[in-house]
């Protein structure tokens, strides 16, 4: 199955204002700076689509982004999906309040969005072991339903020598590795998604 089209369709500030949810979603999460936007371009094939920097705290709204994706099927040649651009957790260089409003719609976000479908969970792989990323995960598996999955994807492995890389994929074997500066794993991340979106 190839992406064969991605673009822009709103942003919101949290589930009220978001769009209809008759589409299935795949949401981006994790640390500020570690990557979302950026894969989120990787897979899409469109350097500015997410906006992306690298000063953290970019992303601060809910970004709804629909792709196309062309399937084998003469029935049925298209279908659709949503990659949701989410703000960093952990950003500390907002005020208490804002943080606090964020993390809430954040979380209502995550919690409860009925057509998402996929909790893409990004780690940067120098640093897989945070309490920050603990904690993500500890939160996404007690709120996942049985029709949801999580992908660990381990960011910026450019930054990792050979033996570095390996251990890592030793010690998270179901995990997807990736480089957006490479193009390192993205189409097994791709992949990944519409196999649980469409059953590829
Ligand atoms: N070396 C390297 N740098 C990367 C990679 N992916 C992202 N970056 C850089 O990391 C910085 C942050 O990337 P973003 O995609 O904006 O990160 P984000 O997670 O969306 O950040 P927030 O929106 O602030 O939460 C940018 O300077 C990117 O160029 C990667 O795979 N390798
Ligand atoms: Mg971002």
């Amino acid at each position: 199955m190839n992406l064969i089209d991605a673009k822009f369709l709103q942003s919101a500030q949290s589930i009220e204002d978001s769009p209809p949810p008759s589409v299935a979603e795949v949401a981006f999460l994790g640390r500020s700076n570690v990557g979302k936007s950026s894969i989120l371009n990787s897979l899409c094939k469109q350097k500015g689509l997410a906006k992306s920097s690298s000063t953290p705290g970019k992303t601060q709204l809910i970004n709804y982004f629909e792709i196309k994706f062309k399937t084998q099927d003469l029935e049925a040649p298209y279908v659709y999906a949503r990659f949701v651009d989410l703000p960093g957790f952990g950003y500390a260089k907002v005020a208490k309040t804002l943080k606090a409003a964020w993390n809430r719609n954040l979380t209502g976000y995550l919690e409860q969005r009925v057509n998402l479908q996929i909790f893409v969970h990004l780690i940067d792989s120098r640093h897989p072991e945070l309490d920050i990323d603990k904690n993500v995960d500890e939160f996404v598996n007690h709120i996942k339903r049985g029709d949801q999955i999580i992908i660990n994807a381990f960011t910026k492995i450019d930054k990792l020598n050979s033996s570095e890389l390996q251990k890592l994929k030793r010690d998270y074997p179901d995990g997807i590795f990736v480089s957006n500066l490479k193009k390192q794993g993205i189409i097994e991340l791709q992949n990944k998604i519409t196999e649980h979106l469409f059953g590829n």
